[in-house]
């Protein structure tokens, strides 16, 4: 379904599927690139690594997100992959999060369509049958921090300068209730009360302390890190595993598949708010300015 929608998007768009690239890399590993996410079998057998390539910043465009969750579907459809690590290939940042200009001056259409692939996103990475472990080796605010919170688990690099949190009511926004159940399922209801109201981006000892991130380590390990811990997922049979996992976050997200057009809906009213399209353009104009 997604993949088909997604298809569809990407003809639209002028992109050509049959443009992926198979090359061998140096260690003989066949590396796939498309534009905008890199997949990388590794050496560790049925484990590959996404790169997020959508510089400056890897913000979460819609052709983006298309092609994320054509390389998730592909991999989870290839019975070779058990386990995927998600990391940046921008140097330091993870994710700037939801592409702003997707949610600027466009059109109800547009913001539906934007949002429904924001959402199939969020639903391919936290119902993933495959283990996928987060190496976020730059910052993540917002929509980067929930696909990192969406994995099995997380290993940061230990810089300061690297924030995470989800900090939607900084730019004036109010989070949806899929992204404070993600986080309120990691770090607790008490945190999650505070971090959201305050759109708090923590330090990795911060979010270590939290429970946002389950290790820190020095940043040139972080995707060895993940790797080796890789190894301890996969050591369970597959299909125990993922059903256990279903079992954790199966009501989660059928509380979104249970309200989806509801809330892009919600999306569109909220968003095309005169006062939301303002504060969003102050947002990306000081941006611009360097202001934040
Ligand atoms: C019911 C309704 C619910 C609505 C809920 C909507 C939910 C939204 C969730 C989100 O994800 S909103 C996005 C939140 N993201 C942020 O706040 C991050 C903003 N960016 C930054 O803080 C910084 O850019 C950075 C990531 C820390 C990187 O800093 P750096 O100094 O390295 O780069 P910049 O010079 O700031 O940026 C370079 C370039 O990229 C543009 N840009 C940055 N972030 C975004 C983004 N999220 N979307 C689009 N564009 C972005 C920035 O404007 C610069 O552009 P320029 O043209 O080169 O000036």
């Amino acid at each position: 379904m997604a993949l088909a929608a997604g298809r569809a998007m990407l003809m639209r768009s002028g992109v050509r599927l049959g443009t992926q690239a198979a090359a061998r890399g140096g260690n003989g590993a066949r590396r796939f690139m498309n534009h905008r996410v890199v997949v990388e079998p590794n050496t560790v057998p049925g484990v590959a690594v996404i790169k997020f390539k959508n510089p400056p910043v890897n913000s979460l465009t819609l052709e983006f997100l298309t092609e994320f969750v054509i390389c998730l579907e592909k991999l989870e459809n290839d019975k070779t992959f058990r386990g995927v690590v998600l990391t940046s290939d921008c140097p330091g940042i993870f994710s700037a999060g939801l592409d702003l200009r997707e949610m600027c001056g466009k059109n109800p259409a547009h913001y539906a369509e934007y949002w429904r692939a924001v959402q199939e996103m969020w639903l391919k990475v936290y119902l993933s049958n495959l283990v996928l472990v987060a190496a976020i080796n730059g910052t993540s605010p917002a929509g980067g921090c929930l696909i990192a919170l969406s994995c099995d688990y997380r290993v940061l690099a230990d810089n300061p300068r690297y924030r995470m949190g989800l900090n939607e009511t900084l730019l004036g926004l109010v989070v949806p209730f899929w992204f404070k159940d993600t986080l309120v399922n990691t770090i607790g209801h008490r945190a999650s009360e505070r971090a959201l109201q305050l759109g708090l981006l923590f330090p990795p000892a911060e979010a270590l302390q939290l429970g946002m991130v389950d290790q820190v380590v020095p940043e040139d390990q972080v995707q060895s890190t993940a790797l080796s811990v890789m190894t301890q997922w996969l050591a369970i049979p597959d299909h125990v595993r993922q059903l256990t996992k279903n079992m954790i976050r199966k009501a989660t997200a059928d509380h979104l598949i249970k309200h989806q057009e509801a809330d892009i809906q919600n999306f569109i009213n909220f968003i095309s708010r005169d006062s939301i399209q303002k504060s969003l353009q102050v947002y990306l104009e000081n941006l611009k300015q360097k202001k934040h």
